[in-house]
């Protein structure tokens, strides 16, 4: 074959490739986000790998992010940073539902998610006319499904204003934006009126508090008396041992890669709860048996990471993705690995699920504390 000629095969077949990786096998997990629209959040192209050393300096050692006030004061900040850095590549490679969900046989990992998601609607025995709480709402995949499993209008916060436009574009996107709000704060200071909801749920979101107080205290003052609040909660469980080196490096490794204060241990959240007025009405790790392991998706998915970490260096080689990118999906790579050794160990569960009734007379009881005063 003529040089020339060899020279335009080789680059067709080469720019082939790249097509193929980028744009066909770099698709989305659920068809929305694709491998070339990555962003870094609201973060400018240029202050990306800045942003990524200033947040993994922050929660390199997690336990100590919570241990003064300043610097649990500091950890809503780091949090919006971190979901300036992961929510494209939460989308591209996991979808619209940031949790995780137990396995069904037989059935999609969509499907899985979303029974998980219709599950807090049903307990929360949700219906038109109510007004839910969604407490870190992400961009909205669990909203989106609760409102059109029950027909309630729910209300969604998160800290992350690219997500709530993210979400925005996701509710008008699916026609549900007439049933879907959602603001921009934070859950441990919420704007919103005393008693004003008729149910709150969260979602593997509670774990980013410094102290889990702060936030049960807010979904408290915001529920209507005798109404619920339904919590998937992060958590370490019994098999967890702090001396067992192995152990803690799981466990570190989860709250690096996740922007966690430190994690809970599973006999802590009910007391929390009971601490700021709650009654508990059912606590139950949804991770055990007879549930199939919640971790085989990440699992599954080593072939999906080779291609995805290809498909991030190309692009940043080609300069369509920000420096700073692949760093960001290699940590992201670590933490599964660290996950999974969390699900398969047992020490580690991401769905301890609480079910709390503010009393019922519990307007009543803080007026009378009051006029006590
Ligand atoms: C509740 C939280 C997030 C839970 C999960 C949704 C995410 C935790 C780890 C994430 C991922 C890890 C590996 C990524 C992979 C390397 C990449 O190619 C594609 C995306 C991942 C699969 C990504 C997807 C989301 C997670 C599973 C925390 C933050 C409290
Ligand atoms: C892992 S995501 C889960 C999102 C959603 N529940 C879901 O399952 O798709 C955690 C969410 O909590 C939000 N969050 C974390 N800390 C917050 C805070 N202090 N105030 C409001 N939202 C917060 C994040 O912005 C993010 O939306």
């Amino acid at each position: 074959m003529e040089p020339a000629t060899m020279a335009w095969t080789a680059g067709l077949v080469g720019a082939g490739l790249v097509y193929w990786f980028v744009w066909v096998m770099g698709a989305a997990e659920v068809k929305g986000k694709r491998a070339v629209d990555l962003k870094m959040g609201s973060i400018t192209r240029d202050k990306v790998q800045d942003k990524y050393t200033q947040y993994w300096s922050f929660f390199r050692r997690p336990k100590e992010t919570a241990t003064t006030q300043a610097s649990a004061d500091k950890v809503p900040a780091f949090v919006d940073t971190f979901y300036n850095l992961v929510t494209d590549i939460y989308e591209w490679g996991w979808g619209q539902s940031f949790h995780f969900s137990p396995s069904l046989p037989g059935r999609s990992h969509r499907d899985a998610t979303r029974v998980h998601e219709e599950r807090v609607a049903d307990l929360l025995a949700a219906r038109p006319g109510h007004r839910v709480l969604d407490v870190g709402c992400g961009v909205g995949g669990p909203m989106r499904a609760i409102a059109a499993h029950s027909g309630a209008h729910v209300v969604g916060i998160t800290i992350n204003e690219y997500q709530v436009n993210r979400a925005r574009a996701h509710n008008r996107k699916a026609r549900l934006d007439a049933q879907c709000e959602v603001v921009c704060g934070n859950f441990m200071a919420m704007p919103f009126d005393d008693a004003s909801f008729d149910g709150a749920y969260s979602i593997e979101a509670t774990c980013h508090a410094p102290r889990l107080q702060d936030v049960y205290a807010e979904v408290y003052r915001v529920l209507k008396p005798g109404r619920l609040y339904v919590s998937y909660e992060w958590v370490t469980t019994p098999l967890f041992r702090a001396d067992d080196p192995a152990h803690v490096e799981a466990i570190h490794g989860i709250e690096r890669g996740d922007a966690l204060p430190g994690l809970r241990r599973q006999d802590e959240i009910a007391s929390i709860a009971q601490e700021v007025g709650f009654e508990v009405v059912q606590e139950l790790d949804l991770a055990l048996p007879p549930s199939l392991p919640w971790w085989t998706r990440l699992k599954m998915g080593r072939l999906a990471y080779w291609r995805n970490s290809l498909v991030v260096r190309v692009l940043t080689l080609l300069r369509i993705a920000p420096k700073g990118v692949v760093e960001v999906h290699e940590m992201l790579y670590e933490t599964a690995q660290h996950l999974t050794l969390g699900g398969e160990t047992g020490i580690f569960s991401p769905m301890h699920m609480v079910v709390l009734r503010k009393p019922a007379d519990a307007d009543a009881d803080a007026e009378a504390e009051e006029s006590s005063k």
